[in-house]
């Protein structure tokens, strides 16, 4: 029969995923800083995306999970979540290409910062409701963060904070990182069912939420100054939290407090503290 009659086969058009970027369409520019996974570059897609793009050192994650796992990723979609643009996985170290951040770190920008954010409660509060936004956003999708942290957030122009990263820490392979007794663990951000039994949760994910409040508010120190993590596990378990910020009004503490609740049903949903952290910041006014 002719090709004109021959039904087209459904297949067609998806031998493209549209998860996978072809490495000829990016350019490589300057180093943005490295991390667990190696190695963080600005980059430019199809001549004009700004882009970061993570160069994926070997070994140093599961990657066919992971590249199992980018379909779903991108279509996570929000103004507060760093978008993922896709992979290139047909070659070795395989990257991971999402929107670029001008600013880099929440955590670096606060500590560079101090001096002009210190005191300014409207801002501080208005990136903390940023992360929230975003964070409301992934509970309704049911998609855990796993490593939520200022570190693991990005701040972009006119103070736009996104949270990046999201569920990747499920693929990292190194135990040091992934085992609550390894050193690598965010211990400083886990709250107890995590740290004894490593029950992950967006209600684990709101304990942590309550730490980069902590965070933001103190612009950028380290949460139990130089505790070393077993005294931190100590202090967690007996229900000792974070004191409150020199810069943190009572009623904003009182937020971070209810994200500390021991029970993890006790601690608010996303979607309730953003509703709180919006009467605060109207009281604000
Ligand atoms: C004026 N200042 C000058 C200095 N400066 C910068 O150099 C700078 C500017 C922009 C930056 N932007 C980004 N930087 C990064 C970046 C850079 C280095 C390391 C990393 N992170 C990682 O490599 C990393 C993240 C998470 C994880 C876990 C454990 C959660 C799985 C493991 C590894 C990200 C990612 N981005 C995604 C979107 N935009 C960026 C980063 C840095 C900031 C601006």
């Amino acid at each position: 029969a002719s090709p004109c009659d021959r039904p087209v086969p459904a297949t067609a058009g998806l031998s493209h995923d549209k998860w996978e970027i072809d490495p000829a369409e990016l350019m490589l520019l300057e180093e943005l800083g490295s991390g667990q996974f190696g190695v963080v570059r600005r980059g430019k897609w199809r001549g004009s995306i700004d882009t970061a793009v993570k160069m994926m050192k070997e070994g140093t994650m599961s990657e066919d999970d992971f590249i199992e796992e980018a379909k779903v990723m991108t279509k996570l979609q929000h103004q507060n979540l760093v978008q993922l643009y896709g992979v290139c996985s047909k070659h070795r170290p395989i990257y991971i290409v999402t929107e670029y951040m001008k600013h880099g770190s929440l955590l670096n920008y606060l500590r560079r910062h101090e001096a002009t954010l210190d005191g300014n409660i409207g801002l501080l509060l208005d990136m903390c409701i940023q992360v929230c936004k975003g964070m409301a956003y992934l509970e309704r999708q049911n998609y855990i963060h796993r490593d939520l942290a200022a570190r693991n957030c990005l701040v972009g122009s006119e103070n736009v904070v996104k949270v990046a990263d999201f569920g990747l820490a499920r693929y990292v392979l190194d135990d040091q990182y992934t085992s609550s007794g390894g050193t690598k663990f965010p211990i400083k951000w886990a709250p107890p069912e995590v740290l004894n039994y490593t029950r992950f949760s967006s209600k684990s994910d709101v304990w942590a939420y309550g730490v980069l409040m902590w965070e933001v508010f103190t612009c950028g120190k380290m949460p139990y100054g130089r505790l070393k993590n077993t005294e931190v596990v100590d202090r967690v378990q007996r229900g000792v939290i974070l004191e409150r910020p020199k810069a943190c009004h009572k009623e904003i503490y009182e937020v971070m407090r209810k994200c500390w609740c021991h029970c993890p049903e006790d601690r608010p949903s996303f979607r309730a503290l953003k509703e709180q952290l919006s009467v605060v910041s109207q009281g604000l006014l």
